[in-house]
């Protein structure tokens, strides 16, 4: 199970995820969140993440040209679009050297398996609750009758607490319907916005025994 760790902001925090485990961490870019950080923070963060371990810069609904330049300035491996940006832009992101995420809710990705079953094979798709980063799971049962392609990320709301609960909801580590990992923010918090070592290091445990 593929984890990713996201929201970090200190190096300590950082430093845990990387200890643990974590195969990816998040940095927010988009505006707005407690955890909302900037380009030369994260360039500074990064120089301790050992190259083996992915680098997502997270953003949600802002200008594409906005999103290169600060990816790059940051120096992250992989690019995380939350704002419901057409296919298109998430194509010029790759294009520009950059992994992807497309992360989108339960609603969004039925909506694109209707208007563009394609298109949701050309990026890793992440799953997530309609307010991300808000720490709230959502019903997933839809997924049984139309599983995401493979290599998909799961998140919202999840906890070292719940990750297997919310697993065995989609028929366990290996069914149909299973994402290839899990993706967490919240439930990895002493406080919103403040990142807790231990609860990652349960979370990455946790998700590693599924
Ligand atoms: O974390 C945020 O504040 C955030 C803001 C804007 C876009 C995405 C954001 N976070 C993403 O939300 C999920 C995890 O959410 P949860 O807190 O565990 O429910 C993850 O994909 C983050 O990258």
């Amino acid at each position: 199970m593929f984890v990713k760790i996201c929201g970090l902001r200190e190096p300590a925090t950082l430093a845990a995820a990387v200890q643990a485990g974590a195969d990816a961490v998040g940095f927010v870019f988009a505006p707005g969140s407690p955890r909302t950080v900037d380009a030369d923070t994260v360039r500074q963060l990064i120089t301790a993440v050992p190259h083996s371990i992915e680098t997502v810069g997270v953003f949600r609904g802002q200008p594409l040209d906005e999103v290169l330049l600060t990816a790059t300035a940051a120096g992250v491996s992989t690019v995380q679009l939350h704002g419901g940006e057409p296919v298109a832009e998430l194509d010029r992101v790759k294009s520009a050297g950059f992994g992807t995420i497309r992360a989108l809710s339960l609603d969004e990705y039925l909506q694109q398996l209707e208007r563009d079953p394609s298109g949701l094979r050309r990026h890793r798709l992440l799953l997530d609750a309609p307010v991300p980063g808000a720490g709230e799971p959502f019903d997933t049962s839809a997924l049984h009758a139309q599983p995401p392609h493979g290599g998909w990320l799961l998140a919202g709301g999840l906890t070292p607490g719940n990750v297997r609960e919310l697993l065995d909801a989609l028929g366990g580590v290996g069914s149909a319907a299973s994402p290839a990992g899990v993706d967490v923010s919240s439930g990895v918090e002493s406080s919103r916005g403040q990142k807790d070592a231990a609860l990652i290091e349960a979370f990455v445990a946790a998700a590693r025994a599924l």
